[in-house]
């Protein structure tokens, strides 16, 4: 091998193991990543990068997996700061009595800021690099994401009622117009329609919703079957299904996000798959509002991508995307009464490809394959609470719940180093965290 054959890059990653994604289910072990700018350059054995690459840098994880970032595809990321707030009540007792009220009170352009900040600190800590948010102030989160360098979804909330943010549907279409219009073709923002819930939102700007979705590319976000009670009273109001009312207003295709899906029989079944709408489990979030159960193997088994999400961490109540998956496993196979439903690879193809997939971006995003985005993460399993490996991918779902996430890179960049931020002033986050405390508890 001669000097010329040698390529310079940026950095390079040794791990002990790697889990591409794709191909599926693969472990590949003694591994080196090669990054140059923002892009993955190579994924190659460690013997033949040492005769390929000179890098600037090279980190070597001795005891670790390096995987793709993973994708949270949908939260509510302000209203960490509502963690813990109100808890154990259903969904319509919770928002209306509670959460509805609270934000009221206490959502302005600052909260947004710093619950973004502090959602942001917990998603990095635990192996997020992308996540999707629906609320209020949406160009507050996009311009904090961007700022920290996390790659977001800013889906600008639509309803019928007047909030923080707006006096109705029409104000909110419009600003959501010129958010979109601001951060189109933005590499790490993606900003998107978010039509509250059926519920909440009538037939004319959900109307006006879509013909956006048609005129900019940009993609709808929504609640829809996340309770019974949500496909009762529609049923009992107009004799129709949610879902036959969105897929009648042109709402469902394959731009679309269907948030939950909790309640699904045959003809909710064929409409999501003639649509080719994506689905966005939140497991944990069902469980603790008593909302219902997604059958994701079934859904998985019609060809629908179904991808994963924690929802908000007032409704949670934590960001960690690593248990949700745990979560997500268990209670596929109790659903589908199959212990081999949703493996551990399956699940996590679901916040990693399948994600990418439901933001238009798999080309581009959730598998380590060269010429994709360098988003990546690394987990360290020599704890003991992650030994002896038989096979990592078993551990990084049924054993890890995030702690264990040492470094991540998004677009190239490091923002976890051995488990430190590099983007987030955590201690004068703590400050002002403490500063909100105080304030809601007066
Ligand atoms: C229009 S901004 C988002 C809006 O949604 C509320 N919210 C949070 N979690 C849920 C959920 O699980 N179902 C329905 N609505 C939810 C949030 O508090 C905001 O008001
Ligand atoms: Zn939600």
């Amino acid at each position: 091998m001669t000097a010329d054959t040698i390529t310079a890059a940026d950095s390079r990653i040794n791990a002990r193991w790697l889990i591409p994604v794709e191909p599926f289910g693969v472990v590949l072990e003694h591994q080196a990543v090669i990054l140059q700018g923002s892009r993955i350059a190579d994924v190659l054995p460690q013997s033949e990068a040492d005769q390929k690459y000179r890098t600037r840098e090279t980190v070597n994880l001795g005891q670790h997996v390096v995987l793709p970032g993973l994708i949270n595809l949908h939260g509510h990321t302000a209203m960490s700061l509502f963690r813990g707030l109100a808890d154990d009540l259903p969904l319509m007792t919770w928002l209306n009595d509670h959460i509805w009220p609270a934000e009221g009170k206490f959502v302005s352009e600052p909260f947004v800021l710093d619950g973004t900040r502090l959602a942001m600190a917990e998603m990095l800590r635990t192996g997020t690099t992308t996540f999707s948010d629906m609320y209020f102030f949406p160009e507050v989160t996009a311009q904090a994401a961007h700022d920290a360098g996390m790659r977001a979804q800013v889906c600008f909330p639509l309803m019928d009622m007047p909030t923080v943010w707006g006096s109705g549907p029409d104000e909110y279409l419009r600003k959501g117009a010129a958010l979109i219009e601001q951060w189109q073709g933005d590499e790490y923002i993606m900003p998107a329609i978010g039509p509250h819930a059926p519920y909440t939102v009538s037939d004319q700007p959900l109307k006006n919703a879509v013909a956006l979705a048609e005129r900019t590319g940009a993609a709808i976000q929504l609640h829809l079957h996340e309770t019974a009670f949500e496909v009762d009273e529609a049923l009992k109001a107009t004799a129709t299904r949610p879902v036959t009312r969105m897929a009648e207003l042109g709402v469902l295709g394959r731009n679309t996000q269907c948030v939950h899906m909790t309640q699904i029989d045959d003809s909710d079944l064929e409409q999501l798959v003639r649509s080719g709408a994506h689905i966005v489990h939140c497991p944990e979030s069902n469980l603790k509002l008593a909302s219902g159960l997604c059958p994701v193997q079934k859904l998985m088994d019609h060809g629908i991508n179904v991808t994963i999400g924690t929802d908000g961490a007032a409704s949670n109540n934590d960001l960690d995307l690593f248990g949700e998956l745990k979560t997500a496993a268990m209670v596929a196979k109790v659903v589908a009464g199959d212990a081999s439903a949703l493996s551990a690879h399956r699940a996590l193809e679901l916040a990693t490809l399948n994600g990418a997939r439901a933001l238009g971006r798999e080309q581009e995003l959730g598998s380590l394959v060269a010429g994709k985005l360098a988003d990546l993460i690394a987990v360290d399993l020599s704890d003991p609470f992650l030994q002896p490996v038989y096979d990592p991918a078993s551990h990084l779902v049924y054993s890890n719940h995030g702690r264990a996430v040492s470094h991540s890179w998004i677009h190239g960049v490091p923002q976890l180093q051995d488990g430190r931020l590099t983007r987030i002033d955590v201690p004068d986050l703590m400050l002002r965290v403490s500063e909100w405390r105080q304030q809601i508890l007066s």
